[in-house]
């Protein structure tokens, strides 16, 4: 697992340590890790540090300290360090030592200014140290240009080995929103912990790959701001029959998707719902589209009664959905009732109505991309649920402040789906995954996901601690939430299993498949 803080997490576990004088050295230990970590990149990338040209861009801060530190370090080494000051001010005892290792120091607002550009193209490679968590908003002024003169004149494909101290400077640490430009870093090296904004989008596309160097403060860290499960997680997590399991222990899962326009989202998500391991899986539809379901999916049982007529331990509602009478009535009992549910597509505008009606039932868990997220917020606005939505574009620049507010609002856990996929329940617990190929951008993928995860859903609905082994925040409610990360992480393991390319929702169940027979 993967576990993330803020900023102030972070700050406020250095306190004891800084208050006894040690900040010095919790700097020294973090310039350090960051160092180690340039030196494998410059030698991956030319065999040795000594000789290597490493542009270090300082910021007036902290994060500037640690980049002049690292520098110090590889010039020690025999590296040929510049350091760029930003600002009006550099960290003083990291730029003595700098200069002391044999270091330079250029200030961007001097005479040599105007060559920073160069230098930082022509270099092997460049540490961003110029803003961490002491940031307000992104780059300025100066930095900015410099910054955005280097974007300009990177070849396609090469340039300078960018690590980043901390987090890419311009990217939000606590919430991962980009601020102006921004050098896109190959690394980026935290400490203490991973700072939450590398894990949540659009800032994580920024940060490369993500190192984390161990301060000696992490015993004092609260619970994480956020969480990410890793393929162990899932090996760990992923509900499995026992001996004495029979189909209705395991959990069943009602689908109420398709529709005679859309007949073919009920096959993929009954279909998906079949792969990953339901114990048995109903559908509820019109005649033609449950004769197809019958055809493509022999182990479904189809049926068109009223949810309200058949015991199911989680519903999966909404794909395919729309403009059938009988489909939005079934859908209503459902978001009403009390069994969990996955709530997708043609159910998402229900699902806003009941939530302002305060009618919407426990354990539901939304599954909007961007552009429904922005329309179930303005549904919400316009029923008085919430004070402001904003756009699409909006939803896409602060991802997780958006499926929180949606969550806080509705009482739903919100699986915001992206090329990384944002799962916030109201009590504020937060999950992003990863773990997706871009080819998952197809029709007919969510509505496999939704199948995924109508199985760990009915799985769990009866067992509140059903993810108990991951800890006791995985408990309770937040269990539907952890349901939804598993099916999202195992839905994108499978769209990268047998390498990248194109990966129809059909076979995207049986890689499911696949994925947790490897992982049993
Ligand atoms: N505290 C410790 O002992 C450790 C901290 N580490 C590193 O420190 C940074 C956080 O440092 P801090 O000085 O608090 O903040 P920053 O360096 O991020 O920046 C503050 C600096 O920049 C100015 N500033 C703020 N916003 C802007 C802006 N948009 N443009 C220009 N300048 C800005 C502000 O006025 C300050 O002067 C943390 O990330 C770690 O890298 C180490 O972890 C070691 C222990
Ligand atoms: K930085």
């Amino acid at each position: 697992m993967i576990e993330a803080h803020t900023g102030a997490q972070v700050r406020a576990a250095e306190t004891p340590f800084l208050e006894r004088g040690d900040g010095p050295a919790l700097m020294r230990r973090a310039a350090h890790g960051l160092a180690l970590a340039c030196s494998r990149r410059l030698r991956e990338r030319r065999g040795k540090v000594a000789g290597a040209r490493v542009v270090v861009l300082a910021g007036t801060g902290n994060n500037g300290g640690d980049g002049l530190w690292a520098g110090a370090e590889l010039a020690r080494r025999g590296a040929a360090v510049l350091a760029v000051a930003t600002g009006d001010r550099l960290h003083p005892e990291g730029e003595a030592a700098l200069r002391a290792a044999g270091g330079r120091v250029l200030s961007l607002g001097g005479p040599e200014g105007a060559g920073a550009a160069g230098r930082v193209l022509a270099a092997d490679l460049v540490v961003d140290a110029v803003l961490g968590t002491g940031a307000r908003g992104g780059l300025r002024g100066a930095a900015a240009a410099l910054v955005q003169e280097v974007l300009d004149g990177l070849p396609d494909g090469a340039g300078p080995e960018v690590v980043a101290c901390d987090v890419p400077s311009g990217v939000g640490a606590d919430t991962g929103a980009v601020h102006g430009p921004v050098l896109p870093a190959g690394t980026t090296v935290s400490f203490g912990s991973a700072k939450a904004g590398l894990l949540l989008p659009p800032g994580e596309a920024l940060c490369g790959r993500a190192v984390t160097v161990p301060l000696g403060l992490e015993p004092a860290l609260p619970a994480p701001a956020l969480r990410r499960l890793e393929p162990e997680d899932v090996a760990a997590l992923w509900p499995r029959p026992g001996a004495g399991s029979h189909k209705y222990s395991r959990g069943v899962v009602g689908v109420v998707a398709g529709s005679a326009t859309y007949p073919g989202a009920a096959l993929m998500c009954t279909r998906a719902a079949v792969d990953a391991g339901a114990g048995m899986v109903r559908h509820l539809g019109d005649p033609e589209t449950r004769r197809l379901v019958c055809l493509t999916s022999p182990e479904v049982v189809a049926s068109e009664d009223h949810p309200t007529e058949v015991h199911v331990q989680a519903w999966v509602v909404g794909p395919g959905a729309v403009g059938d009478p009988a489909q939005e009535s079934r859908i209503d009992a459902v978001l009403t009732g009390a069994v969990p549910a996955v709530v997708d597509a043609g159910a998402l505008g229900a699902a806003a109505r009941a939530a302002a009606d305060g009618a919407l039932g426990p354990g539901k868990v939304l599954t909007p991309h961007a552009g429904e997220l922005a329309q179930v917020l303005a549904w919400l606005a316009a029923l008085g649920v919430l004070e402001e939505a904003p756009e699409r574009e909006g939803v896409e620049a602060e991802p997780a402040r958006w499926a929180a507010a949606a969550a806080a609002a509705t009482g739903a856990v919100v699986v915001l789906k992206g090329a990384t996929t944002v799962v916030a329940a109201p009590g504020g617990l937060l999950l992003t995954q990863a773990d997706g190929s871009p080819w998952l951008a197809t029709a007919g993928s969510g509505d496999t996901l939704a199948g995924v995860m109508g199985a760990v859903l009915a799985a769990c609905a009866e067992h509140p601690d059903a993810f108990a082994a991951a800890g006791s925040w995985a408990r309770g409610e937040n269990r539907f939430a952890v349901a939804a990360a598993l099916a999202v992480a195992v839905h994108g393991q499978a769209s990268r299993l047998g390498g990248l390319g194109p990966v129809p929702p059909t076979v995207l169940a049986q890689r499911v498949r696949d994925v947790l027979r490897a992982r049993a």
